[in-house]
């Protein structure tokens, strides 16, 4: 659906893009992270055919950048980081003057306008000036903007920036709701957990370059591979410690305050027998579970030291 191979793009002495590969597939939700600066937005309007890479290829949809723009065009729907709203128009004005942008006239127009609205829950809003909408309001309006020509392909530049926790989740359920419309979507943030959840694979790139791209999925595979677990008993912790470490699963074991924290061998998969070796060694459990895996460390840890 969107690849891209070696796509470069330089400014003077700076690298801003470097050499940026990427497969997407329908359907794919790509997170895309990095700090402000790293490449993103210059990716993404490469991909948009709004800039011209001085390298690589980008294929959309099998069509190439190079040879079909204007199909490209047709196939992406591209909402940038900023954009201006106009004084003095309604938010339906305000949609229907861009669906005529696309040659969407006639009764089809209010219609789609409508359907668009109703999809980023902003029906309420349709005859509010757009320059009295919040931030968070604006930006809804903003992707029902970039949705209006149905396209396969989304580009979205960070879309939850400058919004509060509550704009944030909303516009998180939209983008959840897009990726179940089986679109492709490419959505950049500086912050992982923003998007972790929405996201069917996450990239990061720092100065124009990919550090680590992956399926969410391998990732807090990868993140597992060395489990840790909580166990607390009522009472001989030390002594419960120097049991489990004794066993063939466990790789280590270390205690803080009253928690016993038990690395397992990695590629453990059955870990039960250890509750059982507690239990039939008198230790009453109070808590036995898996830490949770939090995908920002798990990202962490797989880039460290790639970073130079
Ligand atoms: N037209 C331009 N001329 C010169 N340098 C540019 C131009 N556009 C971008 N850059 C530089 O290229 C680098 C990458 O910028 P880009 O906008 O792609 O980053 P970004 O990851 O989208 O950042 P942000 O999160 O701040 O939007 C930056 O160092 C930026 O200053």
């Amino acid at each position: 659906m969107i690849e891209t191979i070696k796509l470069t793009k330089r400014y003077g002495d700076l690298i801003a893009a470097n050499e940026i590969s990427i497969k997407l597939d329908q359907g794919d939700v790509f997170g895309f992270i990095g700090p402000n600066g790293s490449g993103k937005t210059t990716t993404m309007r490469m991909i948009a055919t709004l800039l011209n890479p001085d390298y690589g290829e980008c294929y959309v949809c099998g069509k190439s950048i190079y040879t079909n723009p204007e199909e490209i065009r047709r196939l992406v729907g591209y909402m940038p980081d900023f954009f201006g709203v106009y004084d003095d128009m309604t938010v339906i004005e305000y949609l229907e003057f861009f669906a005529s942008t696309y040659r969407i006239n006639g009764p089809d127009r209010r219609k789609v306008c409508e359907e668009k609205l109703e999809l980023v829950d902003m029906s309420f809003k349709r005859d509010a000036m757009v320059n009295q909408l919040s931030r968070g309001q604006t930006q809804r309006i903003g992707l029902a903007r970039t949705l209006l020509h149905d396209p396969q392909v989304l580009l979205l530049d960070e879309p939850a920036s400058g919004l509060d926790p509550r704009a944030r989740i909303e516009i998180r359920k939209l983008l959840r709701r897009l990726g179940e419309m089986n679109k492709t979507i490419i959505v950049s943030s500086h912050i992982l957990p923003e998007l972790a959840d929405v996201c069917t694979r996450v990239g990061i790139i720092e100065k124009g370059n990919m550090l680590a791209d992956d399926y969410v999925a391998d990732v807090m595979k990868k993140a597992r591979e060395a489990i840790l677990l909580e166990v607390r008993v009522t009472e001989n912790q030390e002594k419960a410690a120097s049991l489990l470490e004794q066993q063939d699963v466990v790789r280590n074991v270390s205690m803080r305050s009253d928690t016993i924290y038990v690395t397992l061998k990695p590629g453990t998969e059955d870990y039960s027998e250890l509750s059982t070796v507690l239990f039939e060694n008198g230790f009453r459990i109070i808590q036995f579970r898996e830490e949770e895996v939090n995908l920002e460390t798990a990202f962490m840890e797989l880039t460290k030291g790639l970073q130079q």
